[in-house]
């Protein structure tokens, strides 16, 4: 990136997208001492803090929280009436701060980066066009996030469906839901109307959940079933229609034909750089892939970071990933060393490794690394443990009847973690141990050495060595 001086541009470095991951990015350039402009065309923040995770999170808490008091004799007892619809909505909308970026906008301001307020478009090598004016930076990130995937079902899109954004910012509960989808998103929305009062229909062409070990997927489906879910697996929508009462009418494939106030989609996303003026670069929307410094590749100016960078699609992963390339931009434009060797300090290596999922549901799935079945398709010669999470003396204090599940996978070779699952409620703090397992690539051996406290959930990681044996 020698190709220019720092005075004759307006930034060092200008980001594109004003969410989490753009923040960071700015954030982490910034700190560094380069001049950064973050440019946003709608609110800063993104869609985590204003339509997917803060508000869904918001929505399912409080459900979580009535159905945890059920399970303990005594505060059972206590429960005089059911979830306050109204409450939670409201609860959800603090949130988001009422849909209004002005706090994050502030913080914007005190860290010195300059907020664009635009669409942008990529015109030239460091030149990105705002609503009809050119600015100009040495290096350019793009962190435009992703958008909905409508799948392609006769009269889909004409009923107006929901996306995700209509179901997190949901003003009444719709007195039916059907939802399309069984991935993460399909099932915490599925859950959260149906804990508000919704009756759910959801809908997946597979399992639930199918990234995660089987096990998961059917945990969970047998609580969203025991919630009053009425969960198909299996099954595609072949036809939609909204009629003039304003009613959805959903056709299956054996005919039958589901009738609801409202219907989700909740089918996957793609990477937002479509409409960006990657053309102009040289580079294709299609084909766009990143190193483990986010730079994108063919270029030596344009990175490319989060949801938009095409791997996983996770707050937590796009701010790391944020951190590495905000530092390793600033690095390459000061001409400091760029450490790209694994686990260095500018690359984004543990998105290869030790990529945490949680899935809000109730039961919870917390896992991170592996699973078994994408290890064995790595060619890793792996072994597995599982054990009940019921039996532990943690979980069996935390609710009563409690059903959960736990699984190990070791990599054989290196006698160390590579994926870790946890099903059950609360266990969404369980899943960091195993985290940092994986990325401190910790011996097996050494691991027997980490003693969990008494009584708490952590326990099943003693009971899961035991099983897979103390090696010699
Ligand atoms: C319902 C739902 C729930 C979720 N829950 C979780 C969760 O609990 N935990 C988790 O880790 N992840 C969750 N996710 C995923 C998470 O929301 C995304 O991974 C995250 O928002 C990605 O951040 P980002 O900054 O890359 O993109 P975004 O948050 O989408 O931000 C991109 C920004 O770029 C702006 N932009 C786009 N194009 C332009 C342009 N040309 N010019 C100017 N601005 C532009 C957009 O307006 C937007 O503000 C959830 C997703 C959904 C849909
Ligand atoms: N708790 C969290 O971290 C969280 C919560 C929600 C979303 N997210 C992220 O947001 C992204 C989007 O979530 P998502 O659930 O939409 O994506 P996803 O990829 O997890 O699931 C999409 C689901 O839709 C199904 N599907 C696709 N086309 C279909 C069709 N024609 N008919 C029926 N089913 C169809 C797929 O089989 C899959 O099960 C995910 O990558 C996820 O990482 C994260």
């Amino acid at each position: 990136m020698t190709d220019s001086h720092a005075a004759q541009h307006d930034f060092d470095l200008i980001v594109i997208g004003g969410g989490a991951v753009g923040e960071n990015v700015a954030d982490f350039a910034t700190r560094r001492g380069i001049r950064v402009a973050l440019v946003e065309e709608a609110l800063v923040g993104g869609e985590c803090s204003y339509w997917a995770c803060m508000p869904s999170k918001a929505l399912l808490r409080s459900g979580h929280a009535l159905r945890a008091a059920r399970r303990v004799p005594g505060a059972r007892e206590a429960i005089t009436g059911s979830l306050d619809a109204a409450a939670v909505l409201e609860r959800r909308t603090a949130f988001t701060h009422g849909w209004d970026d002005s706090s994050q906008v502030e913080w914007v301001r005190t860290t010195g980066i300059e907020l664009i307020r635009g669409r942008a478009r990529l015109v030239g090598r460091g030149r990105v066009e705002v609503d009809g004016r050119t600015w100009t930076a040495r290096a350019v990130a793009l962190a435009t996030g992703s958008v909905p995937q409508l799948p392609d079902i006769p009269g889909l899109a004409d009923a107006a469906p929901w996306g995700t954004r209509e179901a997190t910012a949901a003003v009444d509960v719709p007195a039916r839901l059907v939802v399309i989808g069984g991935g993460v998103a399909g099932v915490e929305l599925a859950l959260a109307h149906a804990s508000l009062g919704a009756q759910v229909t959801l809908l997946a062409r597979g399992g639930l959940l199918g990234r995660e070990e089987p096990f998961a997927g059917e945990l969970v489906a047998s609580a969203l079933a025991e919630e009053g879910i009425d969960v198909r697996t299996g099954t595609s929508p072949t036809r939609v229609d909204r009629a003039d009462d304003g009613i959805v009418s959903v056709e299956l494939e054996d005919g039958s034909v589901l009738r609801a106030e409202e219907l989700l989609v909740a089918a996957g996303r793609t990477p937002a750089l479509h409409d960006l003026g990657l053309e102009a670069v040289g580079v294709d929307a299609d084909e766009l892939v990143v190193d483990d410094t986010m730079l994108v590749a063919g270029t030596d100016w344009l990175s490319a970071v989060g949801d938009a960078s095409g791997r996983m699609q996770l707050t937590h992963q796009g701010k790391y990933q944020a951190r590495a390339a905000g530092e390793a931009i600033a690095a390459r434009l000061q001409g400091r060393p760029v450490h790209d060797d694994s686990w260095g300090q500018h690359v984004a290596t543990a998105d290869h490794a030790a990529v945490p999922r949680v899935v809000f549901s109730d039961p919870e799935v917390a896992a991170v690394g592996l699973t078994e079945a994408e290890a064995r398709e790595a060619g890793l010669d792996v072994r597995t443990v599982e054990e009940g999470l019921g039996a532990v003396a943690g979980a069996s204090l935390q609710a009563d009847g409690y059903e959960g599940r736990a699984k190990l996978v070791v990599d054989e070779a290196r006698g160390v973690l590579v994926g870790a699952t946890f099903v059950g409620q609360d266990v969404a703090e369980l899943v960091h141990a195993a985290t940092i397992a994986i990325v401190g690539e910790v011996p097996i051996a050494r691991l027997w050495h980490a003693v969990p406290a008494y009584p708490t959930m952590s326990e099943v990681w003693l009971r899961l060595l035991e099983a897979y044996g103390r090696p010699d």
